[in-house]
């Protein structure tokens, strides 16, 4: 369903304000004549339902939009199991159950393409969800944000609520998380041919068997797509933010290699995880909607570079 929702004026919560979605929603609303209002984790721990339900009667926002989380690559996801389960629980279940108590007028919640079953038809509808198991490396996370997405639809039903759901793609930019264990591929590939540019390396080595694909949407898109939705979409069907385009992993590696201009070699490491064969998104309802990406993947990955290089000091290594 179409609607037409002004941000301007509103007082709009960005939990999570300081990630790499969560930064990029705030510099996207900037030109919206909204109050952005943040919190950081010393101030307000998203886990805790109490502190989650008193800062939000405090602050009293009429949007939310939920881009906190527990979040991280395939390692992460595959070793620390109860962080992503747990957490990723606590923190959507407080936000949107406080956003309900508090009248909150219009919520965003922000899913992943890890919803969907492992062997999903390609590209994959929304309504693939819950239609067969899920890709082991991530279940835990998955299910997390299955939940995020029923607890929507659920305030929805029971109390008519104008809460929705998008479901973003792999993303990579500026504020990335760039930790060598617990990145996701862009980041950790940027860093490791930076790296090797500057020490010399011969080779760098790359997790898995390079291919498995993926689809990739810089992280200034997938802000601008959250506004979109906020703006014009009503309806409990979560939607899926993608770009369209898939690549394996062998082709963005050498992307990223080329963005960085690293002139050495790439291994692969057969015995790391390769997660999910295949994870393309139909982005058909969103385009249907009017939305459509902007930033290529070679102009974004070179940007996002600069960004690394120009904000090493404060980058999360
Ligand atoms: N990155 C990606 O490729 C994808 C991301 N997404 C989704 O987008 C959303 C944002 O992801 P992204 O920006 O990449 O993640 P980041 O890790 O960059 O940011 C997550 C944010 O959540 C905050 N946070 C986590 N736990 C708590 C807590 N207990 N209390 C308060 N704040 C907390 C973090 O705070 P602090 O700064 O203090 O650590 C951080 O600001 C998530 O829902 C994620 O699932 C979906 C698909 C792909
Ligand atoms: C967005 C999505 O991200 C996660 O799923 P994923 O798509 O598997 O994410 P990833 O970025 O970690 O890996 C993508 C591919 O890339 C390969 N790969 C190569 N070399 C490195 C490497 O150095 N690091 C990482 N992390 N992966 C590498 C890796 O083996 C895999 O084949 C979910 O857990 C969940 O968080 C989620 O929602």
């Amino acid at each position: 369903m179409s609607t037409v929702f002004d941000l301007s004026g509103k007082r709009v919560f960005v939990a999570g304000h300081r990630g790499m979605v969560g930064s990029a929603i705030v510099r996207r609303l900037a030109s919206e004549g909204c109050t952005v209002l943040t919190a950081s984790r010393s101030e307000l721990d998203l886990t805790n339902q109490q502190a989650v339900h008193d800062w939000m009667a405090a602050q009293a926002p009429e949007v939310v939009i939920v881009a906190a989380a527990k979040v991280g690559g395939i390692n992460a996801n595959n070793t620390l199991p109860v962080d992503f389960l747990y957490d990723n629980l606590m923190i959507e279940a407080n936000l949107i159950h406080a956003a309900h108590r508090c009248s909150v007028q219009k919520l965003l919640f922000l899913g992943s393409s890890c919803i969907y079953p492992r062997l999903a038809p390609q590209p994959i509808p929304e309504e693939a969800l819950l239609t067969g198991p899920l890709e082991p490396t991530n279940e835990w996370y998955a299910v997390a944000k299955i939940a995020g997405i029923k607890l929507c639809q659920a305030y929805r039903r029971q109390y008519g609520r104008d809460f929705i759901s998008a479901m973003p793609t792999n993303l990579y930019g500026p504020g990335d998380n760039f930790h060598p264990l617990h990145s996701h591929v862009p980041a950790a590939l940027m860093r490791r041919f930076h790296e090797a540019r500057h020490t010399g390396a011969e080779q760098v080595e790359v997790w898995g068997t390079g291919t498995p694909l993926r689809e990739f949407l810089h992280v200034d898109d997938m802000a601008d797509a959250c506004v979109f939705l906020l703006k014009s979409y009503s309806d409990e069907q979560h939607v899926n933010v993608g770009s369209g385009a898939e690549l394996t992993i062998a082709a963005f590696a050498q992307a990223v290699k080329e963005a960085v201009g690293y002139q050495g070699k790439l291994v692969f490491d057969h015995s790391k995880p390769d997660g999910s064969p295949r994870k393309l998104m139909s982005s058909a309802r969103l385009h249907g909607l009017g939305w459509r990406h902007k930033i290529a993947l070679p102009d974004g990955l070179a940007q996002a570079y600069r960004w690394f290089l120009d904000n090493a000091a404060e980058a999360r290594l």
